[in-house]
């Protein structure tokens, strides 16, 4: 069996820029294959709604506007928690921010935290929970109001799904930044993390899915040959 293909935090991103600045692809599109495919591994587990989407501030929330989108698309159930304030968003995931809000998907947004008992209020009744607070941009240790926002995820009762990698998680080292996501599946964009060969991370990632974004197929065979020249 070919060894499983890992990337480091910056080659994985660097991905993202090279198919974008390089190759002319708009990053909505590869947020938009992102998106879908997580929300094809949902189908896939059998999702039944109500699904809980938690939101970060970054393109890792925007994953979770797109799956949000395909979800209330195919009538199944699904709400958005947005630990930001919306005008505070960016770029693609403004964009799909502005759809799933127009579409009518229930937002409630709460930038810091300020009612805790609303979070876990929303979380109650979930069937499966998304964790899209954040992704390959996390740096260093995880700071509030992400580190409450992440125990009560933990705490709550719902099947737990990670986007790209657990909020918390160090994708190089595989190691908890403190708090840290415990998912039972983690959808990954691109390729495996290096953090991911560490038996440790196994216990955040729970079972592993990589999800194709349409990046060049180029821009990751250079990147893996890179690693063995
Ligand atoms: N090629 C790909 O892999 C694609 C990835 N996509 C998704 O984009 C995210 C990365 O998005 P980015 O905007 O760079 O960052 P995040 O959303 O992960 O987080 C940014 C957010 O986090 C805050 N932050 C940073 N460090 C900390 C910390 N220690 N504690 C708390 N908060 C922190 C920061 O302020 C920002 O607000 C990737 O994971 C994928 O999900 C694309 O959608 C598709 C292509
Ligand atoms: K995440």
């Amino acid at each position: 069996m070919s060894p499983i293909k890992r990337l480091s935090r910056a080659e994985v991103r660097s991905v993202d820029q090279r198919t974008i600045e390089e190759f002319g692809l708009p990053g909505v599109a590869l947020m938009e294959n992102a998106g879908r495919g997580v929300f094809e591994l949902l189908l896939s587990l059998k999702v039944t709604g109500p699904v809980k989407i938690c939101a970060g501030k970054g393109n890792n929330g925007g994953d979770g506007f797109v799956i949000a989108r395909h979800l209330d698309n195919a009538g199944i159930p699904v709400q958005i928690f947005l630990l930001a304030d919306p005008e505070h968003l960016t770029g693609d995931a403004a964009i799909n921010y502005q759809v799933a809000s127009r579409m009518g998907i229930p937002i409630q947004s709460d930038p810091v935290l300020s009612d805790p008992d609303a979070l876990r209020t929303f979380l109650s009744d979930a069937d499966w929970i998304v964790d899209a607070f954040l992704g390959t941009g996390v740096q260093g240790t995880i700071r509030p109001p992400f580190t409450t926002a992440i125990q009560i995820v933990n705490q709550a009762a719902g099947n737990k799904l990670a986007v790209d990698l657990p909020s918390g998680l160090d994708c190089d080292t595989g190691l908890s930044l403190g708090d840290c996501i415990i998912a039972a599946q983690t959808a990954t964009f691109v390729a495996e993390k290096k953090g991911f060969a560490i038996p440790e991370s196994k216990q955040f990632t729970g079972a592993v899915h990589v999800v194709d974004i349409g990046a060049p197929r180029q821009i990751i065979t250079e990147l893996l040959q890179k690693q063995t020249s």
